[in-house]
């Protein structure tokens, strides 16, 4: 499946760039309601199906695969918000292809289905349902129903995945050329069921023209440069990473620098409070400890140009002492993550940060780490990150179920393959160190972030029910090796 994700305008681009190539618009409805019909055909066994037509082109959609069904032999009903007689373009056209009745859109036509395939609004969404359409919206899922969504499930915003008004919860969406972000981004993912991309003949160079930002996450996107060790290299040539060590949350850095080894670093040094000393090597024998009581001996780590990605954050300690140090790392040229214990340190004043970071600079806030350093931005998470990043200058990794990640040039991705199992104490210290774990190795912020994210969310699927944060990087090993066998 393509990655590229389209926004509504940027679907509506390629649809009349294809026009405009010679392929007629009735072409394009006609291969869409075949791909639904296909997908019917393929996914359910013969039975009666109620097709729910909007007063658009989803709904003529609907229409051309209610005919194709019918032609099959099934049993259909086909029901219209609106009346034939307003329909236009291409979906009155498809509409004069359907001899059937055309019934009202009413509860009823439900009776006795058993398929319904909702064609009642895909990317020209307006306003949130109400009246009939979230009437029977609200009566398929009461009757568990199962649905065919053409494009999207009605109700759902193509461009962020948000509900509005109601949506119903569809087993199969088939949806055409490209994924749109409501195909990644929750809610609007979790109601897609699965989702079926169609060709529906829109020429190759379409998409290169309108070139899109945002992707789904995924090998496709950053394997091409992913650091794999080379034959000819050497723990020093697979870069130094420095994890700054807290005092008494002492398990965050030491996951993260477990996990920026097992993401292939060549070396990682825990600068450490001194009293900790002990502890943080007993218990990370592949780490170097060194003692960094206060922030002169940390710049004097720093200073080595060797050590040239940095983790500081996790378990650190919000206050003036982390935020001081977060200021000497990003005073020297080097890449690093700002994770956790940061986003306090610099609550409500980003502007120091903003000065001095640039994109080799990954920042990994959740939502309330997120709001605390750049505030309630507006928009769809896409939008916030994308904003963040704009802001401060570096990648920004926003977490969660959808973790986004955005660099300062608009460039977005979603990640799809995290499961629930992650949401637990320390995993995002894994993601920390996996990310400047890819860093030390050249990795820039882009993909560095995107990677880490990805191998996260896999690390996380190997393990599945009963994770716990120390699993994280054990499972790396064969997630890589899969990887790599892939690549
Ligand atoms: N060539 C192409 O373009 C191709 C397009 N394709 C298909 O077209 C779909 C996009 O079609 P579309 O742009 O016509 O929008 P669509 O989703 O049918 O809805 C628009 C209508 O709904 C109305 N409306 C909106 N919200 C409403 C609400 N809450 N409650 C009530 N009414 C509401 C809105 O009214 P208005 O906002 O204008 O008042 C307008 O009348 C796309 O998803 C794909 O399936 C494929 O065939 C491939 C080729
Ligand atoms: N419901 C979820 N589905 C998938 N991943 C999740 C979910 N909830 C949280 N995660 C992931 O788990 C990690 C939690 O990180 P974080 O909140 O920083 O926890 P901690 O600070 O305890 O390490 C993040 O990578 C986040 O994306
Ligand atoms: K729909």
């Amino acid at each position: 499946m393509a990655d590229e994700l389209l926004t509504v305008a940027e679907m509506g681009r390629a649809d009349r760039a294809a026009m405009a190539a010679g392929v007629p618009g009735p072409v394009l409805m006609e291969r869409a309601g075949a791909a639904v019909a296909a997908a019917a055909l393929a996914r359910w066994s013969p039975c009666p199906v109620a097709v729910l037509c909007g007063p658009g082109n989803n709904g003529g959609d609907g229409f051309v695969a209610a005919h194709l069904l019918a032609e099959r032999g099934w049993p259909v009903r086909l029901a219209l918000l609106g009346e034939v007689a307003a329909l236009r373009g291409d979906a009155a056209w498809a509409a004069s292809g359907w001899t059937a009745p055309v019934e009202r859109l009413e509860t009823g036509v439900l009776d006795g289905a058993g398929l319904v395939i909702d064609a009642l609004f895909g990317a020209g969404l307006s306003r949130p349902l109400d009246g009939p359409a979230a009437d029977i919206v609200g009566e398929i899922g009461r009757r568990a129903l199962p649905l065919l969504a053409v494009d999207v499930p009605s109700g759902v915003r193509g461009d962020d995945g948000a509900v509005l008004g109601c949506a119903p919860r569809a087993d199969l969406t088939v949806t055409f050329h490209r994924r749109k972000p409501a195909h990644v981004l929750l809610p609007g993912r979790l109601l897609c069921g699965e989702v079926v991309l169609a060709d529906i003949g829109i020429p190759d160079g379409v998409v290169e023209a309108i070139a899109p930002r945002t992707w789904e996450n995924g090998p496709r996107l950053w394997g091409a440069r992913y650091p794999w060790p080379r034959p000819e290299g050497h723990k020093y040539s697979r870069g130094h990473a420095l994890v700054l060590g807290g005092a008494v949350m002492t398990g965050a850095a030491r996951l993260a620098a477990r996990a920026a080894l097992r993401a292939g670093a060549g070396l990682v040094t825990i600068a450490a409070p001194p009293e900790t000393v002990t502890l943080y090597a007993l218990s990370l024998p592949s780490a170097i400890v060194l003692p960094a009581p206060d922030g002169a001996a940390f710049e004097a780590l720093l200073d080595d140009p060797r050590r040239n990605a940095v983790l500081l954050g996790p378990g650190a300690g919000p206050g003036e002492a982390l935020a001081t140090r977060v200021l000497a790392a990003l005073a020297r040229d080097r890449s690093g993550v700002l994770d956790a214990d940061v986003f306090t340190s610099f609550a409500g004043g980003l502007e120091p940060l903003a000065l001095r970071l640039h994109d080799r600079w990954v920042l990994t806030p959740h939502d309330g780490e997120f709001v605390r350093l750049f505030g309630p931005l507006p928009g769809s998470r896409l939008d916030r990150a994308r904003a963040a990043a704009r802001a401060c200058g570096a990648v920004v990794l926003l977490k969660g179920a959808d973790t986004v990640v955005a660099h300062p040039d608009g460039r977005a991705a979603v990640t799809t393959n995290a499961p629930p199992d992650l949401a637990t104490a320390g995993s995002g210290d894994v993601l920390a160190g996996l990310i400047v774990g890819l860093l030390a190795q050249g990795m820039d912020g882009f993909d560095a972030a995107c990677a880490g994210a990805w191998l996260h969310g896999e690390a996380g699927r190997a393990v599945g029910p009963g994770l716990i944060a120390e699993d994280l990087p054990e499972a790396l090993p064969a997630v890589l090796r899969r990887l790599k066998a892939d690549a």
